[in-house]
């Protein structure tokens, strides 16, 4: 059986190679949009992003192409009305005789400015020393159009897709999967009936030489701590040491949260962690990866951990919390002195099992609530999540993940490593539970690719050798 996926694979495998200006041209398309769905000004910016998706898969023959609505963004949002991007849904092919393959993607992004220290500008996408270097070009575009791709190379070579292909790409991953919950579970036995498994394309391997399959993932909750003083900024010549200022207020709470060595300080959060067990801890010790690597993806030498073991296990197995951002605080350059009014504090702690999503949020209102409190300060503060997404734990050992092994050993040459990554996707768990099938996470890019960065990019190999891997994880699969 494998002998012949690949032969059907090696012509197909030679059309991805000739295909590749086309590949590269539909991401530079797709990384033009600023489809950044953290920033509510560019929200028509991520529906065109989906109406350009739209177009894409209709130029590809796709079936039943639909731009589900999800109503209204719910707060807390800035934007009175804001409307969600739709989930953009698609299928190629229902032979019953087939498996259905369900791959999902997202097509927002992280926002990203030139002045935050980008080469050149985000949205132009930039080839340069076999990399293409743009916002969404590894977080998720690359993957997202991996399977357009895909789909392009059976096309023009004449082949049927081995499976039934399910499209399902939202446009709000990057700000907590708004609506999408509750679509999968409308579409469960609708749009989604008969799905067999599904494959999601949006991590990146764990470091630059090896590829991965990822059977884990950390959840995520993010909050905000809003503090509000006076009716409007100040003069700090006027006004300071005259008054309790909100952004005082809002760093020793929101310094108290965590200490410099990650230490969580909130009580009950580290008390919910799953024990490691003997036969876990084992697990560790074949991977591949080392403090090398982790500096080379962070470009410094600030790693907290040495050994590979405890770095791992802290970007897998345990919680973190990471302080993001201030908003209303002075940010530009110069030497303004002000006293901000009213400023908001951002912070998130990535889950990990079995840590319950409500109880962490009341152990973290409890724990700033007090903290505030101790300042005996005029000022209001409000502390709430803004959303939360699921950690996700799941067993490798099915089709699925035989199928993608098989795939990447074909087109690397190299037995893929079995990882848990520290990054969130939030629909995973729920794909799994409502469409009680197996989810598969195969990834296109490396651990260096700095998503969520400045100069964020998709190796040129990995973008064309990953529409290869995916290809062949389909056929594979077919035939399992
Ligand atoms: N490639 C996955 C990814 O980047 N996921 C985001 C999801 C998220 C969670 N909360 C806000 N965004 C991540 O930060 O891990
Ligand atoms: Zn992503
Ligand atoms: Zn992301």
């Amino acid at each position: 059986m494998s002998n012949n996926v690949e032969s059907t694979l090696k012509p197909l495998f030679e059309e991805i190679n000739n295909l590749k200006p086309q590949f590269i041209e539909r991401l530079t398309k797709a990384v033009a949009i600023p489809s950044v769905s953290g920033d509510e000004s560019l929200r028509p910016k991520v529906v065109e992003m989906a109406h350009f998706l739209k177009q894409e898969l209709t130029n590809l023959g796709a079936q039943d192409i639909q731009l589900k609505p999800l109503g209204k963004q719910p707060p807390p949002v800035s934007t009175e009305g804001l409307e969600l991007p739709p989930i953009v849904l698609a299928r190629f092919g229902s032979d019953p005789a087939k498996k259905t393959v369900l791959v999902y993607g997202h097509y927002d992004v992280q926002p990203a400015l030139l002045e935050d220290g980008w080469h050149s500008d985000p949205f132009t996408l930039v080839e340069k020393d076999s990399k293409l270097f743009g916002r969404g070009s590894t977080d998720d575009k690359g993957p997202v159009m991996g399977w357009l791709n895909s789909i392009h190379a059976h096309n023009k070579l004449g082949l049927e897709l081995p499976v039934n292909l399910v499209c399902c790409f939202e446009g709000m991953e990057e700000s907590g999967s708004l609506g999408l919950d509750e679509l999968i579970a409308r579409e469960a036995n609708a749009y989604f009936k008969g799905v067999d498994t599904v494959c999601i394309s949006d991590n990146y391997w764990l470091g630059t030489k090896k590829p991965v399959l990822t059977y884990g993932l950390r959840g995520c909750n993010y909050y905000q701590i809003i503090v509000n003083g006076p009716g409007a900024d100040l003069h700090s010549g006027i006004f300071g040491g005259v008054i309790h200022e909100p952004m005082t207020d809002l760093i020793k709470v929101m310094g108290q949260l965590v200490d410099v060595d990650g230490t969580i300080n909130i009580p009950g959060v580290n008390e919910m962690v799953a024990p490691l067990t003997e036969e876990e801890s084992k697990l560790y010790d074949p991977i591949e990866f080392d403090v090398d690597e982790l500096n080379l993806a962070s470009g410094s030498k600030t790693a907290i951990y040495q050994d590979k073991k405890d770095i791992l296990m802290h970007r897998w197995r345990y919680p973190s919390l990471s302080l993001h951002g201030i908003e209303g605080a002075f940010s530009a350059g110069g030497a303004k002195t002000v006293i901000p009014a009213k400023v908001s504090g951002k912070f998130s702690i990535r889950t990990v099992p079995d840590m319950d999503s409500d109880k962490l949020t009341q152990y973290v209102i409890d724990f700033v609530n007090k903290r505030f409190a101790e300042l005996k300060s005029p000022n209001t503060l409000k502390c709430e999540l803004i959303h939360d997404g699921n950690y996700w734990k799941s067993d490798p050992f099915n089709e699925s993940f035989t199928a993608a092994a098989k795939a990447t050993k074909l087109v690397w040459n190299i037995d893929p490593d079995f990882t848990r990554e520290g990054g969130s996707i939030p629909i995973t768990i729920t794909f799994e539970e409502q469409l009680k099938t197996n989810v598969l996470l195969l990834p296109m890019g490396k651990g260096d690719d700095g998503a969520h960065s400045i100069n964020e990019k998709l190796d040129v190999a990995n973008y064309i050798e990953g529409v290869k891997t995916l290809s062949a994880y389909l056929h594979y699969y077919a035939n399992a």
